[in-house]
């Protein structure tokens, strides 16, 4: 087993953390934010990801797991230093890479011993090289320091049934011996190892990502046209995903993709490309649609409810996908800001998200603690998060609101259910469930 340092307690930095705990190594977790990492060492988690809050108690008190604001402290015996911190989008699209190469200095003038660092954070192609010769040049100890690429699929909502699941993970490095150590790290996951040389393997990450994006994309354009020609998008969805070479994964037709990664590893991707002078055409079509679909579930309901002003609108799901505290990117951002411009009063309901949810909406919207609570007195509800607990509710709920209209971004029911409790029902891709002067006096 490994002593090993990772910085940056994020989604991917926490859950790293703690997975590589639970395997067997010593693990101590280093970020600058103070406040987190009292709380880390409190046993408490800053985030909300299924299984992280037991399985980070469990190793804090077997004395695997570690946090510390002192990169110093935390690298003292540290064979191995994951970096995980940030890698936010920059004005233009690119990739802000201070976070990283700030580490990189950190790295340089604290450790005292042979170490390798391994980068999950996702950055562009080339840039392992720039942290390898950022630490070469600031190395304070006659050391040798080994920079390795072993970039992180995990998906928040599962990150921790994915870093036991995983489905590969990637390696990048020119060094055998480096990559022996990190595939014996990783190997009680059980996960198969990909080897590569660095730069594939940072470009495996981009490539990943923009090929799902690409998928949300096309199917959300096939939506489209199935709402003009009457035809149902789920069923084309799970006719095409039938098809092995298809697969029937990420082909939800909805109001685009948000979180942390899809919208900034996307423009990233148009930028490294511009960069060796590739204009990435596909690509830059797949942010487009992206950015046309978040507005369409709006647009469908200022069609239908043409004098909105002052009337109260339930928002229910506020986080970018279910199972996560995550707003950043959410779809839910962009929708609330619009209802708020037109003086809609807003009544917003999550299971989880509500806290994180605040710091962005402040007092224009209200926070209610129940889905009923959120419907009552509204004109419409639209829904912007498949959480379980909206997915599942029973439909005859939305007969809280005195006339029952709703508008779905997420397909949560099908059209019979809608049809059969007489509820009007706008969602994506697939026609929609209006009333006869009949049943609305039924
Ligand atoms: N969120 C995901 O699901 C996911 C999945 C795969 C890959 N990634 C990639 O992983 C990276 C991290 O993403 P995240 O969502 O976990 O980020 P995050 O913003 O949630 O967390 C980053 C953390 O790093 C800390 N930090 C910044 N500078 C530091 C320093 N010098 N020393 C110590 N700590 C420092 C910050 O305080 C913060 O807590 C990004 O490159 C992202 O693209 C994210
Ligand atoms: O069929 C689908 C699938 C997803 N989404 C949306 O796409 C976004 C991203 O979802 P998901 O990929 O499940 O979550 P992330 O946590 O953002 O994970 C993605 O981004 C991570 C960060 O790079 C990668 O590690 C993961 O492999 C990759 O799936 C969300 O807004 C979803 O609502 C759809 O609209 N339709």
């Amino acid at each position: 087993m490994r002593t090993i340092a990772v910085v940056g307690t994020g989604y991917v930095g926490l859950v790293t953390g703690v997975s590589l705990s639970e395997i067997g190594h010593t693990v101590t977790c280093i970020d600058i934010d103070e406040e987190k990492v009292l709380k880390m060492q409190q046993g408490f988690s800053p985030i909300y990801e299924p299984g992280l809050s037991d399985m980070m108690t469990k190793n804090i008190n077997e004395n695997r797991l570690f946090f510390t604001t002192q990169h110093e402290e935390g690298f003292e015996n540290a064979e191995v230093i994951y970096i995980a911190v940030g890698t936010p989008e920059k004005e233009d699209g690119s990739a802000n890479l201070a976070f990283v190469e700030q580490v990189a200095k950190d790295i340089a003038t604290n450790v005292s011993r042979d170490t390798i660092v391994v980068t999950k954070s996702t950055v562009p192609v080339g840039t392992n090289d720039r942290i390898q010769s950022i630490i070469d040049h600031h190395l304070v100890a006659n050391v040798k320091v080994e920079v390795v690429s072993n970039p992180e699929f995990l998906k928040e909502g599962s990150a921790i049934y994915d870093s036991f699941n995983g489905d590969r993970i990637v390696v990048g490095t020119a060094s055998e011996e480096a990559a022996n150590v990190i595939e014996e790290i990783n190997q009680p996951f059980g996960v198969p190892v990909f080897r590569t040389d660095v730069k594939s393997a940072e470009m495996i990450k981009y490539a990943s990502n923009a090929f799902l994006a690409t998928k949300i994309s096309f199917i959300n354009e096939i939506s489209n046209i199935c709402e003009r020609l009457n035809a149902n998008v789920e069923d084309v969805a799970n006719g095409m995903g039938m098809d092995k070479r298809i697969g029937d994964k990420f082909l939800n037709a909805g109001i685009g993709y948000g979180g942390s990664c899809f919208p900034k590893d996307t423009k990233a991707l148009v930028q490294i490309a511009g960069n060796v002078e590739y204009d990435f055409n596909l690509l830059k079509g797949v942010i487009r649609v992206n950015q046309y679909q978040q507005r369409l579930l709006l647009n469908k309901l200022y069609k239908r409810v043409p004098n909105i002003k002052g009337k109260r609108i339930a928002v229910l799901g506020l986080s970018f996908k279910p199972n996560t505290d995550d707003m950043r990117e959410a779809a839910s951002i962009p929708i609330i800001k619009s209802l708020v411009d037109k003086n809609v009063e807003v009544v917003t309901y999550d299971p989880i998200a509500i806290e994180k949810a605040k710091k962005i909406f402040n007092s224009t919207v209200q926070y209610a603690s129940s889905i009923e609570d959120a419907l009552k007195g509204s004109s419409a509800a639209i829904i912007l998060t498949e959480w379980n607990e909206i997915k599942y509710l029973p439909p005859s709920t939305f007969k809280i609101m005195e006339y029952p209209l709703l508008f779905d971004g997420r397909n949560c029911f099908s059209l019979k259910t809608m049809e059969d409790e007489y509820i009007e029902y706008h969602s994506i891709g697939r026609p929609t469930v209006s009333l006869s002067k009949e049943k609305i006096h039924n």
